[in-house]
């Protein structure tokens, strides 16, 4: 997954960093990423608590500008484009903290997705389709999307995120501060997104559920990809269980970590 030149480019990389390099002022906090996504694929992110994870996502939705390196989407290098510009490439972002308009009804926060687009109809037929994908949102339609618990929520924000029918999905934490039952169903969710043929970059905190549904995954460090594989080679990998999976790592990992 991880790719040291273009020339590792192929027709199912939907996106492509490259000797990434951003920060927020001062000094950089990604020091050269290099991530491959492909098509239909669920990626997820782990690592330390500011080694960058967040804001590789947001180099790629474009609420940061990477400063050197390459970011492809679809082959085409985006690093220069507005947010609003990456959006209508089809790259939505859900950000980790809770981004429902409270007072607004679940329905008017799903619409709400679609509000670049100029055709009405569109949008409600949108809507119709993502009600059948989270069926809270048909149940809720008129509550006030402030009523709803944690994980209720966040369903609502993942439905919201197909409204512009997009092809890369950029989830930050998704089941933080989510009770045990609500999280499952957030990662029941994520899978299915994917089996729909949707594109996932996750950056998880809950690193064993996160690798669990991840078709490929990578550790981040210092503002680096320290690692690549599979979801499950990660979760195998003795000192990924060892810094990231907890001592309630079970399995293979577990044994080796607990030595
Ligand atoms: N808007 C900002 N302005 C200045 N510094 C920021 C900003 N956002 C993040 N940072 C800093 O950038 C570093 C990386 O943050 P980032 O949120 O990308 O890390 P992370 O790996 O997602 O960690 P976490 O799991 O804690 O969210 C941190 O030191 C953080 O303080």
């Amino acid at each position: 997954m991880a790719a040291e030149s273009t020339a590792s480019e192929t027709p199912t990389t939907l996106l492509h960093l490259s000797a990434v390099t951003a920060g927020y002022g001062a000094g950089l906090i990604l020091k050269g990423v290099d991530l491959a996504v492909t098509r239909g694929e669920i990626v997820c992110l782990i690592g330390p608590n500011g080694a960058g994870k967040s804001t590789v996502l947001k180099t790629v939705s474009g609420l940061l500008r990477n400063a050197g390196g390459t970011v492809l989407f679809n082959g085409e290098d985006i690093g220069r484009l507005t947010s609003r510009e990456r959006l209508a490439r089809g790259i939505v972002h859900v950000p980790q903290d809770r981004s429902l308009f409270p007072t607004m009804t679940v329905w008017e926060n799903v619409i709400m997705g679609g509000f670049i687009l100029s055709n009405h109809a569109l949008v409600k037929q949108r809507a119709e389709e993502v009600a059948e994908i989270f069926p809270i949102v048909a149940k809720r339609r008129s509550a006030a999307a402030g009523s709803l618990s944690g994980g209720e929520q966040k369903q609502v924000e993942l439905a919201r995120s197909l409204m512009l029918d997009p092809a890369l999905i950029l989830l930050d934490e998704p089941s933080i501060g989510l009770d045990p039952k609500s999280r499952t169903s957030v990662f029941a969710s994520i899978a299915n997104l994917a089996r729909d043929g949707r594109t996932v970059l996750l950056v998880e905190q809950n690193a064993r559920s996160g690798l669990a549904v991840a078709h490929m995954a990578a550790v981040l460090e210092a503002g680096r990809v320290a690692l690549t594989g599979t979801g499950q080679s990660l979760l195998d990998d003795p000192e990924v269980a060892r810094l990231y999976l907890g001592a309630s790592a079970q399995g293979p990992s577990a044994a080796l970590a607990t030595r």
